[in-house]
């Protein structure tokens, strides 16, 4: 019999912290310095200089354990990281790194946390013969904010790539399978040969980048291997060095030195920030990405891993400052909570299969009630659904309606454009209407019918903004002293462009995510960067290895494992809001991750055939892992899905979405729509889920230099621009209408132009959304384009308008719905 798969949980736990004190070096000791700290027990160290004056530090800190100057390395590893660093084995990420000031004892202190860890690692591997394991090595130093291959002679930088599975990758980083233990010492010389050291007068041999260095480990039940119902674990343990903070002027640096001192200070701040917002509950924006560290390091700090952090002191009196820094930065960081899961990687075969027995299940117990005894329950929970149902048909009447007047809308103005056209070029024009860009690219017949298209589904404002701005292309009479168009098109501009949805955009989109299927190897993943396939191997070494320790036990039992390519991953929306439907038909929505993996065999298979049908599904499998979870850890498997509410994960997902809005040039119309429609009412979640993936698909898609479809056009990432530049330039010719004289100079000073310069009109439209980590400057620009296309007077119905395309009709009436899958994709 197959087994079932589990539904591991994720577990949060706080950043282990660990303080370790050294002993004072030959050099303070010949300097006289006295030695200010001393570690009272096992969990307290105290700051004892008796002359200090009155100060408003603390004297005394507390952690998970603080090590004297003599005690060695193996117990701070023993009773400290060893049970963080062999979760890797087990599918769990985890990550030990070293901070403190230069030659505080960090390079000391990782090199044989590192030995150590790695050969406990082999150690478990050698005991567990059932399962066959494959072990990756990599290593890499960010010098002066540049990373490098510390496995590669060739210093070119490698550059950082964010995947939206994997998170932030290292672009073509060597990866070397781990043969034996001699090799893992030759990769370890090799490193601390190629890595940055330098001398200051504080060390002679400072390490001047940060170092990682990764094991990958993945493994197999052997019994399963090769066949289709096969599963990988498959985690990454981070051993990481950092450069050590410094002061100029204790270091003496000096010339290249002090560049470095000066990019290793900058880098440790932002993760000094970052710390120090996680530690207060993870509320507004993180800055991960001010710093390549930080963004490497995300998930260590907070995300799906377990983390240890050392932090190494001087106990010198001379480095009292920085001494403190390291404890308060050790302070913030106890705070810092992460929630670790086990990486299941399933096969595509077994996940199918998978799929495809849970949807015949959901449909037979639909089909045959259950049995007598919870027959009631039963009628009524389809008494619910059925007055549910009804709710949302009587929504969708209304939307109906509302999508009908804004096609007849549409079509006004369309036919006012074409005689603008029309009376231009002095040609008549009926229907059809060819739109030359300014790119002199292709034209591209703008058809009537087509833009009518509204058959299911509505489009996102960007859609129409983007439609309206080509209508427009032609017209570069930009300039502020030119005079103006009789008619103000930007009227019906601002009317429409809260319509209508593309249908074929859907379709199109849908392809594009098939087209997406990376290339699979023999274990049925994808490849990895560079180029390698991942594939099982077992192991055969291990007269070399050294070490003998027991591996922990029980470790992460309780997880869940969160898919990164195809692994077992319940949906990642919210499901908490009270549009529950709208939730549910979204993890059904089709995707190339994972989930899709999940999603398509519902649609494709087209084994629901109603809303009831969809919707009992649906909660089913919520109830399904609601069960999975009680058993294994009461009732965490609802947050983990998604059943609790958003949780103050609306600005996280917001400060995402604005990141995502600028990268991928998105139209600031629909930017300013969103933001002032969406400000985290529970029922928001739904729309910002969708808004993320669509963003994050487009990101994707742009990334790989491939073309994204957005209501039906191609955008790549110069086009893209191209519509947002031209969007510019259209919202620049309302300046002057929607303000007055008054009103724009106070903008222009707010935006900081200089009221009598050239083009400032444009110069203003230019800096509106420029920057989205200033929220003043965002709430500003929302501001002034919602008055540029005087969004305060179309009132809340918007937001249902808001690229609802996950309510569609056809669907929801029980035809079996074509449009309904088309539509789908919009939701990612
Ligand atoms: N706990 C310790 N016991 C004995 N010696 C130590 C200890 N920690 C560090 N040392 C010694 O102190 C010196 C500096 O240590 P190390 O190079 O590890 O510092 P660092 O924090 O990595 O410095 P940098 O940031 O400049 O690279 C080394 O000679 C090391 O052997």
């Amino acid at each position: 019999m197959e087994k079932t798969q589990q539904v591991p949980l994720a577990r949060e736990e706080k950043i282990l912290v660990l303080v370790r004190l050294r002993p004072l070096n030959e050099k303070e000791i010949a300097a006289n310095e006295t030695a200010d700290w001393e570690c009272i027990n096992d969990t307290t160290i105290l700051y004892r200089n008796t002359l200090r004056e009155g100060s408003n530090f603390p004297s005394a800190y507390s952690f998970d354990r603080v090590y004297r100057g003599e005690c060695p390395t193996r117990q701070v590893y023993e009773d400290g990281t060893k049970e963080i660093a062999l979760s890797v084995v087990k599918g769990i990420n985890c990550s030990i790194f070293a901070y403190g000031q230069t030659s505080s004892g960090k390079t000391y202190t990782m090199s044989g946390i590192t030995e150590f860890a790695v050969a406990d690692i082999f150690d478990y591997i050698f005991q567990h013969e059932e399962r066959a394991f494959s072990v990756k090595f990599s290593a890499i130093e960010i010098y002066n904010e540049a990373i490098r291959d510390l496995l590669s002679s060739d210093g070119t930088p490698l550059r950082l790539r964010d995947d939206p599975e994997k998170g932030t990758v290292v672009e073509k980083a060597t990866l070397e399978t781990l043969r034996d233990w001699n090799h893992l010492k030759e990769l370890l010389s090799l490193c601390e040969a190629q890595r940055k050291i330098g001398e200051t007068s504080l060390n002679e041999r400072s390490s001047r980048s940060h170092q990682i260095i990764r094991l990958t480990v993945e493994s197999s039940a052997r019994e399963f291997l090769d066949k289709e119902n096969s599963t990988t674990l498959m985690a990454s343990v981070n051993f990481i060095d950092l450069a050590g903070s410094e002061r100029a002027s204790q270091a003496m640096s000096a010339g290249a030195r002090l560049k470095e001192g000066c990019h290793i200070n900058r880098s440790l701040l932002t993760l000094g920030t970052v710390i120090r917002k996680l530690s207060k509950g993870r509320q507004g924006h993180i800055n991960f990405r001010d710093s390549k560290l930080t963004r490497i390091l995300q998930p260590c700090l907070g995300g799906n891993a377990r983390t240890a952090i050392i932090c190494t002191l001087s106990p010198a009196r001379s480095h009292v400052e920085l001494t403190r820094n390291t404890l308060l930065f050790a302070c913030c960081a106890k705070e810092v909570t992460t929630k670790a899961r086990i990486n299941v990687v399933m096969s595509d075969k077994a996940l199918l299969k998978q799929l495809q027995r849970e949807l015949a299940r959901l449909e037979t117990e639909l089909r045959n009630p259950a049995s007598p005894a919870s027959n009631c329950d039963c009628a009524m929970t389809v008494r619910k659904k059925d007055l549910q149902i009804q709710k949302m048909e009587k929504q969708i009447t209304e939307l109906r309606k509302q999508r009908d007047l804004a096609q007849s809308r549409l079509e006004d103005f369309m036919r006012m454009v074409e005689h603008d056209e029309a009376s231009k070029s002095g040609t008549p024009h009926f229907g059809n209407h060819t739109d030359k860009c300014e790119d002199g690219s292709a034209s591209e017949t703008f058809d009537l019918d087509k833009r009518s298209f509204i058959s299911d589904g509505m489009s996102t404002p960007l859609s129409s903004a983007r439609a309206y701005v080509r209508s427009h292309c032609d017209e570069d009479d930009l300039d502020e002293e030119l005079p103006r168009r009789s008619e103000d098109p930007s009227e019906e501009y601002c009317r429409e462009v809260q319509c209508i949805e593309v249908e074929e955009s859907a379709t199109a989109y849908n392809n594009h995510k098939e087209d997406r299927a990376e290339p699979k190897n023999v274990l049925g993943r994808s490849e990895d960067a560079n180029g390698q396939n991942v594939r099982m191997r077992s192991w055969n070494h291990r007269e070399t290895v050294p070490g003998t320790s027991t591996p922990p036990e029980n470790l992460g039992t309780d997880f869940l494992g969160r898919p990164e390519s195809h692994k077992i991953v319940f949906p990642d929306l919210d499901f908490g809001s009270s549009v529950s439907r709208n939730d549910s038909m979204s993890s059904c929505g089709s995707d190339s991750t994972g989930a899709q993996s999940i999603r398509t065999p519902l649609g494709e298979e087209g084994g629901i055939t109603s809303i009831r049908t969809f919707v009992e599904g649906l909660k089913e499998m919520a109830k399904r892992q609601g069960e999975v979870s009680n058993a294994e850890d009461s009732g965490k498997m609802g947050r983990e899905i998604g059943l609790d509410s958003m949780d103050g994960e609306f600005e996280r997902q917001r400060q995402e979405i604005l990141e995502l809005w600028q990268t991928c040039n998105v139209s600031l119309v629909h930017r300013t729509y969103f933001y002032l429609l969406f400000k985290g009412d529970e029922a928001d979640s739904i729309y910002i889920g969708v808004e993320l993936r669509r963003l994050v698909f487009m990101k994707d898609r742009f990334s790989q230099g491939n073309q994204a479809l957005e209501a039906g056009e191609t955008l790549t990432l110069a086009s893209s621009r191209k519509a947002l530049h031209r969007e510019r330039k259209m919202l620049s010719k309302l300046v002057g209408k929607r303000f007055s004289g008054e009103e724009r100079r106070r903008i222009y000073h707010k935006f900081g132009i200089a009221i009598n310069s050239k083009r400032r009109r444009l110069q203003l439209v230019n800096e509106l959304w420029s920057n989205h980590k200033d929220m003043t400057q965002v709430v500003e620009s929302a501001d002034v384009v919602a008055k540029l296309v005087r969004f305060a007077e179309q009132g809340r119905a918007m937001k249902e308008m808001f690229g609802l395309t996950f309510t569609p009709p056809s669907f929801l009436t029980g035809r079996r719905s074509h449009s309904w899958r088309k539509s789908m994709p919009t939701l990612f």
